[in-house]
């Protein structure tokens, strides 16, 4: 099935007749179309709720966004960037799809994968700490998300247990991209108008001094404390602290307050406990390097001895997930 480019508001969808010709077929979805279920968890401005497809009795999320409360809170940017992120990304396994959006006069709504098994974030909790195996599988589900991310030209800004969720196979969806950053696409040099698709540039296209969004504050880059310039290497720091807090069960910086736990970003203050293992102190130590350009790219990752034995590609999706422990 293809995406409409202007938004996942309509789903198209090819089928060959008897005679082997392309019929297309766009679906408009609308509320009637859906028998709302459980609540799954409420946001800020949003409400989840599981929903069934009345047609093809297909599972959703779909999340509710009240008009009234966004608009009166400012933040009809953050929709249309959540929307045009999660129309950008709609085709990896480790990120939730939207398939349709639609809206009525009270609220918008958001057709997305279902993620029945929750946030990682209440699993780490639960078992306190994961072993390197499960700590292997996770994070190398994640980096291989954020790779895909970045070559679409995404930059997540908020990467955290929280927005980690797993679906029923208890593999990772990435999720929460409404403070996502998207890096415009450039007009070369020369004026001609480029084929939109292949230079996303690297540099994005709104001021950086104006952006005042910073992510949660223990995963928080301290480039972004000091310059305000989020690149793609603020989600590798986020990485960095993901991974650490996987095996040892909290992140490296956290303090009383956010104030505090800034201040030990700055000045790079956090260290392993006892029994971390080596291979991933080595790594852990060469995503938490203060100056952006000395981390590890995503490739170097991949290299890494930590991922020696995991095969990154297709099979990192279809292989069963480890039992938790
Ligand atoms: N696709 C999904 N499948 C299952 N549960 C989901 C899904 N998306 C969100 N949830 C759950 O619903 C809750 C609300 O998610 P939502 O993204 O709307 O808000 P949030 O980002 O968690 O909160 P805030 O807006 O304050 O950052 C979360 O607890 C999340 O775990
Ligand atoms: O961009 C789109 O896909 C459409 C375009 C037409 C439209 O009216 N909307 C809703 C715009 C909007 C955004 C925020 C608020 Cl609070 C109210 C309306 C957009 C929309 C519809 C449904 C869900 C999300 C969005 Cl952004």
């Amino acid at each position: 099935d293809d995406w409409a480019e202007r938004g996942a508001a309509v789903h198209v969808q090819r089928e060959a007749d008897a005679n082997g010709n392309v019929q297309i077929k766009t679906i408009k979805k609308g509320v009637k179309d859906f028998t709302f279920g459980r609540i799954l968890g409420e946001g800020s401005f949003s409400t989840v709720v599981a929903a069934t497809d009345r047609q093809t009795l297909r599972e959703y999320a779909i999340k509710i966004l009240d008009k009234r409360h966004i608009i009166k809170e400012k933040k009809v940017k953050y929709v249309n960037i959540e929307k045009n992120t999660l129309n950008r990304l709609g085709d990896h396994p480790g990120i939730v799809r939207l398939y349709y959006t639609f809206q009525d006069e009270r609220s918008l709504y958001f057709v997305l994968d279902l993620a029945p098994n929750g946030e990682l974030f209440s699993v780490l909790k639960k078992l306190g700490t994961l072993n390197m195996e499960c700590t292997q599988y996770y994070s190398a589900q994640l980096l291989d998300a954020v790779d895909y991310m970045h070559n679409h030209g995404v930059i997540h800004r908020d990467l955290k247990p929280e927005n980690i969720l797993l679906d029923e196979n208890m593999r990772i969806k990435v999720t929460d991209f409404g403070t996502a950053k998207l890096l415009g696409v450039r007009k070369p040099v020369d004026g001609t108008a480029g084929d939109s698709s292949d230079n996303i540039s690297s540099i994005p296209i709104e001021d950086e001094r104006l952006n005042s969004f910073v992510g949660t504050a223990e995963y928080v880059s301290p480039e972004l404390l000091t310059d305000k310039a989020a690149g793609k290497s603020s989600d590798i720091w986020a990485f960095g602290c993901i991974l650490y807090q996987l095996l040892c069960g909290k992140p490296p910086f956290k303090a009383s307050n956010e104030y505090q736990t800034f201040q030990k970003i700055i000045k790079l203050e956090y260290s392993f406990p006892a029994g971390f293992p080596q291979v991933a102190r080595d790594l852990v130590s060469k995503l938490l390097a203060t100056d952006p350009l000395k981390r590890l790219t995503i490739e170097q990752i991949k290299a890494h001895p930590f991922f020696a034995d995991v095969v990154f590609g297709p099979t990192l999706w279809s292989r069963k997930a480890p039992r938790l422990a």
